[in-house]
């Protein structure tokens, strides 16, 4: 696991800055160093200009003290305003305003005029009602850029209760769940790591961890072919076919072929046999037709993976073919019609869960099973725990939740991915990768990552169709990142 994957609430943020301060670290030199980096991702931006600094009565208004000190140094024409009185401008460690050469002004119109660069250092101050409408106003007019996070959006689950939108967000070591859940990852704008004073050793949190889905997280454990492989030993996908929809689950199929699965078949029901043997050469079909065709099947066939859902309708029968496969204890993806058969008794569902298996709901399926209070890192979390399942919990800022507590929030799906049949290529690739043996938390975050990038190399006009043809190229660029990755032990999810 890398560092800078690490998402940090607030609370681990001060458990982190309380570490530093036990280790002999001052509070001073932690501003002083935020406040220089920030600085510095300034001036590598732009030159020299008229900027004015709103800081808040927090430790972030602290680092744009600091930050406005240095850009006062590199040539930069500072103000800084503070909301309220300017005598309560934030000095938490006492010590700060010895350094403080720059007059600390009430916020307001006349002071951020003429300004051609604002830096919002506001975050933590709440919802600021005294940024009247003019202010607001007059920031819209030049580039905002936020130190930590922008004003008004909560760091630790991306609620917004202010409406300011910075240009680019200044994030020290490492990056909040806001920055990333919506709808605070859209006031955030550009989002950049700088290093700041915490090193990332004393940053590390303590359980539960929640990660941004990046590679490194899980490139260790992709399932590459090997040399003395061969289509039985690399996998073999069961996927369950639906009728009169079929084409959920042959894009889940193309999908789920593309990942590398050495073999994929079809439980196809017989009325559909031709529609599943025709569009998907390299399969193999097996019709359905009496009641126990399907038990026979998965009694014979070595799958090492399946999928149940895509196409499905959400009645006894999908229930009791998911419970099937959930018997047979091999790796089982459970998405759409299958998830909706145990709205009326999802406990059902709970109980009959072991081993390897995943969960992928949007938030319409989410809430046919499980409680739905609380923010999307709550609800995925306790899902988890509560299913023993991995789940997906899918959206423009899906998150993967382990049933161990571990949180991937995934931030690179573009909006292009809205489209009908998207989230059955999600499952079918998901289930390529299980039946290649990885392990249900990395082959989700995995499978969601690919997913997203599938989508933005595409561009615009995207199908679902397109996602698994534009898979190679994907995977091209990722076995280009594994080989250097390879050598680095991080540990991974
Ligand atoms: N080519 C094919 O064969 C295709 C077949 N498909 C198959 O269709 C089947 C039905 O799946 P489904 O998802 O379309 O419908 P369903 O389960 O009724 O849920 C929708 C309800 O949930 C709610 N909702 C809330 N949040 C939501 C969100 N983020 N995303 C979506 N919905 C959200 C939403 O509430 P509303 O927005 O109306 O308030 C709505 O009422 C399934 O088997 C699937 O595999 C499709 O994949 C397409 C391609
Ligand atoms: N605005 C968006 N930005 C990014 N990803 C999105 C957006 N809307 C949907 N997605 C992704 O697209 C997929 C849609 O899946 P789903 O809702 O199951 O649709 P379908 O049933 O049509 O396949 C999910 O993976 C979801 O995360
Ligand atoms: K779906």
């Amino acid at each position: 696991m890398t560092p800078h994957s690490y998402l940090l609430t607030t609370a681990q943020r001060q458990q982190a800055r309380q570490r530093a301060f036990a280790s002999g670290i001052s509070a001073t030199d932690l501003l002083e160093a935020d406040g220089r980096a920030a600085a510095h991702e300034l001036r590598r931006r732009w030159s020299a200009r008229k900027v004015t600094v709103l800081c808040g009565p927090s430790v972030t208004g602290a680092r744009g003290f600091t930050c406005a000190r240095h850009l006062a140094e590199a040539g930069f024409t500072v103000r800084i305003a503070v909301p309220g009185a300017a005598e309560s401008a934030s000095d938490p460690a006492g010590e700060l305003s010895k350094f403080w050469s720059i007059p600390v002004e009430t916020l307001n119109s006349t002071v951020i005029g003429g300004a051609d660069l604002f830096v919002d250092a506001l975050a933590g101050a709440g919802s600021l009602p005294s940024l009247l409408p003019e202010i607001r106003a007059a920031l819209a007019r030049r580039p905002l850029i936020a130190l930590d996070i922008p004003c008004g959006v909560d760091p630790d689950n991306g609620a917004v209760t202010f409406d300011m939108k910075a240009d680019l967000t200044i994030a020290f070591g490492s990056k909040s769940p806001g920055h990333l859940l919506l709808p605070g990852r859209l006031h955030c704008g550009e989002v950049v790591v700088v290093e700041g004073g915490l090193s990332d050793a004393l940053a590390i949190p303590t359980e539960p961890a929640t990660f941004e889905n990046i590679p490194a997280l899980w490139i260790q454990q992709f399932p590459w072919p090997k040399a003395e492989g061969h289509k039985f030993n690399r996998g073999h996908a069961l996927i369950c076919g639906g009728w009169p929809m079929t084409g959920a689950a042959r894009l889940a199929a193309r999908a789920c072929a593309r990942a590398g699965a050495g073999i994929t078949t079809l439980a196809a029901p017989s009325e559909a046999m031709m529609i599943y043997a025709i569009s998907l050469e390299s399969m193999i079909v097996h019709p359905i037709s009496l009641p126990n065709d399907f038990t026979k099947l998965i009694a014979t066939s070595r799958f090492s993976g399946a999928l149940i859902g895509p196409g499905a309708e959400a009645d006894e029968d999908t229930r009791s073919r998911t419970l099937e496969l959930l018997r047979t204890g091999r790796p089982l993806v459970i998405d759409a019609g299958a998830l909706s058969a145990f709205s009326d008794a999802p406990e059902d569902l709970y109980a009959a869960i072991c081993g390897s298996c995943v969960l992928t709901p949007h938030d319409g399926e989410f809430s046919r099973l499980f409680d739905t209070g609380g923010d999307k890192l709550i609800r995925a979390r306790r899902a988890a725990a509560r299913s023993g399942a991995v789940v997906v919990l899918k959206g423009a800022d899906t998150v993967i939740a382990d049933p161990d507590g571990r949180v991937v929030i995934n931030g690179n799906a573009p909006p292009t991915l809205g489209t009908a049949g998207a989230g059955d290529v999600l499952a079918g690739l998901i289930t390529g990768l299980l039946s290649q043996g990885m392990a249900a938390f990395p082959a989700a975050c995995a499978a969601v990552w690919l997913h997203g990038e599938a989508a933005e190399a595409f561009g615009p006009g995207l199908i679902a169709e397109d996602l698994p043809e534009m898979l190679p190229r994907v995977l091209l660029s990722l076995l280009n990142m594994a080989h250097p990755a390879a050598a680095l032990d991080q540990g991974a999810v």
